[in-house]
C-alpha cells in the first residue's frame, strides 16, 4: 500500500473582508481518496476556506497548495484540478439538463463524456428537462454532475444536501462515495453531523476562524472526554459550575430546563448520588453515548460562557 499523500495542505490561513477576520489561522490537510468534512457554525469560515482551495478567494496570508498548486496563483491548473458546486450555485432557469453539461464539457480540455456522466448521475431521462423544473434532488445531481465534467483530482462540494429529503440526501450520499470510490477526493462542507458521520472519512472542526479538531469522526467523538451524556430536570436550584467541577465531568450546559452533562462511563451514577445528597431529584433522567453532535457543540461552545449562563 502507498503512504497517503495530502492531496491539500493548508497552513496558517488568514482572510479578513473589513474589518471581519473571517478565516485566522486554519491549518488542515485533505487526503487523496478521502471524503473530508468541513464542519462549525455560521460564518465559522467554511466557505471562505474552501473557496481559497479551489482559488475563489485569494488569502491574505498562510499558504494553500493543491497538489502543489498554489490555487490564487494559477488559475488555469486550479481549475483543471478543482471542480466546484457552491452554495449559491444556480444555473439559468431555463437552461437544459443536456445544454448546461455540453456548455461545461465545453470549458475543460479533458471532460468526461457528458453521457456517460448524465447516466452516472442518472439524468439521462432528464436532458430535456430546464433546471427550474427540476427537484431538488435532480438539481444537485446535476451540480455534482457539473462539478466533476472537467475530471477533476478534488471535488468541493458546500452544503449538497441542505433542504433534500431523507431519500434524496441518502442518493446523493451514495453518489459522493461513488465519487469518491472511483478515485476523486471530496471537500464537503456540511451542518449535518449525520451527514459528517455517515459519508466523512475525516473531518475538520472550524470555529471562529480557526481549526479546532480534526480527526475521523470515531475520534473526535472519542477525543471530546464525553464517553455518556447524562441529562435531566433538576427538581430545584443547581448551580452548573458545582457540576462542571466535579470529577469526570467533561461539559455542562442547560437546554431549556434540562441540564446536560458530558463525561466519564460512571458519571451518571456518581452525578445521581451527588445531587441526592444536595435534595435535588434529577427528573426526567436519560443517559446516552456520546454523539458527534456532543463532541461538535463541546468543541464550538465557550464552555465558560455556557456554565455562567446555565447557573441559576
Ligand atoms: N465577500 C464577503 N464580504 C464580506 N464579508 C464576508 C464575505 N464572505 C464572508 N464574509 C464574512 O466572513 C465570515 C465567514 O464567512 P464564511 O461564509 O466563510 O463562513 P461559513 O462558515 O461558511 O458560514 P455559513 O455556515 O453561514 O455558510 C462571516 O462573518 C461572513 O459574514
Amino acid at each position: 500500500m502507498t503512504t497517503p499523500e495530502p492531496l491539500v495542505e493548508v497552513i496558517d490561513l488568514r482572510k479578513s473582508y473589513g474589518a471581519v477576520r473571517a478565516v485566522d489561522g486554519v491549518s488542515m490537510t485533505v487526503d487523496r481518496g478521502e471524503i473530508h468534512g468541513v464542519l462549525g457554525p455560521n460564518g465559522a469560515g467554511k466557505t471562505t476556506t474552501v473557496e481559497s482551495i479551489a482559488g475563489l478567494r485569494t488569502p491574505d496570508s498562510g499558504t494553500v497548495r493543491v497538489a502543489g498548486t498554489d490555487p490564487a496563483a494559477d488559475r488555469a491548473r486550479t481549475t483543471r484540478l478543482v471542480g466546484v458546486q457552491l452554495q449559491e450555485a444556480r444555473l439559468q432557469p431555463k437552461i437544459r439538463v443536456g445544454e448546461a453539461l455540453t456548455l461545461w464539457s465545453a470549458l475543460y480540455p479533458d471532460p468526461v463524456p457528458w453521457r456517460e456522466l448524465a447516466a452516472r448521475l442518472r439524468l439521462d431521462g432528464l436532458l430535456d428537462r430546464r433546471f427550474d423544473d427540476l427537484s431538488g434532488g435532480q438539481r444537485q445531481r446535476l451540480s455534482i454532475a457539473l462539478a466533476l465534467v472537467g475530471r477533476p483530482e478534488l471535488v468541493v462540494l458546500d452544503e449538497l444536501t441542505t433542504g433534500l429529503d431523507p431519500q434524496a440526501r441518502r442518493e446523493t450520499w451514495s453518489l459522493v462515495r461513488e465519487t469518491r470510490d472511483r478515485g476523486t477526493t471530496v471537500l464537503l462542507v456540511t451542518h449535518s453531523m449525520e451527514e459528517a458521520q455517515q459519508l466523512c472519512d475525516r473531518v475538520t472542526v472550524i470555529a471562529g476562524g480557526r481549526d479546532c479538531a480534526t480527526g475521523t469522526p470515531a475520534e473526535l467523538v472519542g477525543g471530546a472526554d464525553a464517553a455518556t451524556v447524562t441529562s435531566f430536570v433538576p427538581s430545584g436550584p443547581l448551580s452548573l459550575d458545582e457540576v462542571a467541577a466535579l470529577p469526570g465531568v467533561a461539559t455542562v450546559r442547560a437546554e431549556g430546563d434540562r441540564v446536560v452533562v458530558g463525561g466519564s462511563e460512571d458519571l451518571a451514577l456518581e452525578l445521581v448520588g451527588w445531587l441526592e445528597g444536595r435534595g435535588v431529584v434529577p427528573r426526567r433522567l436519560r443517559v446516552a453515548e456520546g454523539s458527534l453532535d456532543d463532541a461538535y457543540l463541546t468543541l464550538v461552545s465557550d464552555p465558560a460562557a455556557t456554565t455562567e449562563e446555565a447557573t441559576r
